[in-house]
């Protein structure tokens, strides 16, 4: 993707109206890998359209899942296989899709075939050294091809145990203890999954049980440190599977609701969702804006005197819907301080370095920390900042809220939003006046 290519923003005064989410990414990649290890078939309706989706189901085709489009619609029938994946030996090149690579990583690694499993330059500096040494512990073969600890990975058939108990470090990622999960029952076996360190990123492990739950696979816990999956229990398809729009992706435009008049409404996510970037607007609200709930929907209007409150707050659960409060800060009438933040410097780019450089150029004034980042507006903004995005889908939609604290900017590589929401651009378009 060339990053000659921007997008000039003009000036946001107000936003009003709603958005129709495109389908959960974190629900998407979930549900089709699940679709495909049950028996039975499974219709999904309202997958979402875009690079980290199209990888998982490309990976799935190579390895004998037939899925079948209907006409031109995002509703999609996968013929599970009902455990084992046909093809036994395949070359998978997943982008940066976390959500393809980590899980489809464990599932391989518990089948009995030889895959190589690569993605782009970034993927190959993002840790994966955890979920590695936690599928060694059951007998995985998995050599790393470049470096220690980094994809590319290499996986060879070997005799696999649950032999009861596995550990998994909780601490960069809550990736790793998914993948394990929705693997583990591919054993049959029973096993339990210890939690080492504080698990990060904690409601994406409610989004996994959930759906293990929907395809007839309970997981039991304690807590947060251990998880237990009886033996003898195996996927089948529940039917039908409706994606809920993203979460994530509806931070941003409640926030410009909150930044600017308002009111916005999205929809497919609301009080009955599954995934805890729903709670983006609980902060929003901490930082006075005004929010409506439904079962489906979410509505956001700026504080009545215009003005959001400057908050310290510790945004763990919500690592990706975090990226927006740090611009949604420009309105604030203080120093915002987001925490427990680390694990933003091993996703698309080293989010904390790219977020403090980023909002520096608009005039903020940035502490960046090793999990923290602090920003407090500038007196007066600098107009026609022309902000890198560094390939992160979230750095481009974020800083196009940068528009709606009244200032021009400039996007380089808009494009880059195709990871998780190629229309990104013409949608916020349908909310300015
Ligand atoms: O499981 C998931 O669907 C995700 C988990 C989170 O990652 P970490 O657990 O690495 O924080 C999140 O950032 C990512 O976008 C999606
Ligand atoms: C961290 C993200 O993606 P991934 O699923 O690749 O980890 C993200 O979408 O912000």
């Amino acid at each position: 993707m060339s990053d000659l290519e921007f997008l000039d923003l003009a000036p946001i005064q107000s936003v009003k109206g709603t958005v129709v989410l495109p389908g959960s990414k974190s629900i998407s990649n979930r549900t089709l890998l699940l679709a495909a290890l049950a028996e039975g078939k499974t219709e999904v309706k309202g997958l979402l359209a875009s690079d980290d989706v199209h990888y998982m189901l490309e990976a799935l085709k190579t390895l004998g899942v037939n899925w079948t489009q209907q006409g031109e619609s995002r509703d999609f029938i996968v013929e599970g296989v009902a455990g084992a994946l046909p093809v036994k030996s395949a070359d998978l090149f997943l982008g940066n899709a976390g959500t393809a690579f980590r899980p489809l990583t464990a599932a391989l690694a518990l089948g009995a075939g030889t895959y190589r499993l690569s993605g782009v330059p970034r993927m190959h500096e993002r840790p994966i050294g955890d979920l590695v040494d936690a599928l060694r512990q059951l007998g995985a073969d998995i050599a790393y091809e470049q470096n220690e600890g980094y994809p590319p990975l290499a996986i060879k058939p070997a005799n696999i145990a649950a032999n009861g108990s596995v550990k998994v470090k909780g601490n960069v990622s809550s990736q790793f203890l998914t993948a394990l999960l929705m693997a583990l029952p591919l054993t049959g076996e029973a096993a339990t999954v210890e939690v080492v360190g504080e698990l990060i990123s904690k409601p994406y492990i409610e989004i996994t049980l959930n759906l293990m739950n929907k395809f007839g696979v309970t997981v039991t816990r304690d807590g947060w440190e251990k998880f237990h999956i009886a033996a003898g229990q195996r996927y089948v398809s529940p039917g039908l599977v409706h994606v809920e729009g993203d979460a994530s992706s509806a931070s941003y435009f409640l926030a410009a609701g909150a930044m600017g008049l308002g009111p916005v409404r999205v929809e497919g996510v609301g009080k009955e969702s599954i995934q805890g970037d729903k709670r983006f607007a609980e902060t929003l609200e901490q930082m006075g804006a005004q929010i409506i709930w439904g079962d489906n929907w979410i509505e956001a209007s700026a504080p009545l005197n215009g003005q959001l409150n400057a908050i310290d707050v510790d945004l763990n659960h919500i690592p990706d819907a975090a990226m927006t409060i740090a611009v949604a800060a420009l309105k604030a009438n203080g120093t915002t301080t987001i925490r427990n933040i680390a694990s933003w410097r091993v996703k698309e780019t080293d989010r904390l370095s790219a977020m403090a450089t980023e909002l520096r150029k608009v005039g903020a004034l940035v502490e960046e920390g090793e999990d923290y980042i602090s920003v407090t507006p500038p007196e007066a903004f600098i107009p026609n900042a022309a902000i890198d995005t560094y390939d992160d889908h979230r750095m481009a939609m974020c800083f196009s809220l940068v528009a709606l604290a009244g200032v021009p900017v400039r996007i380089n590589d808009p494009k880059c939003t195709a990871k998780t929401f190629p229309t990104y651009f013409d949608v916020l378009a349908g909310i300015c006046n």
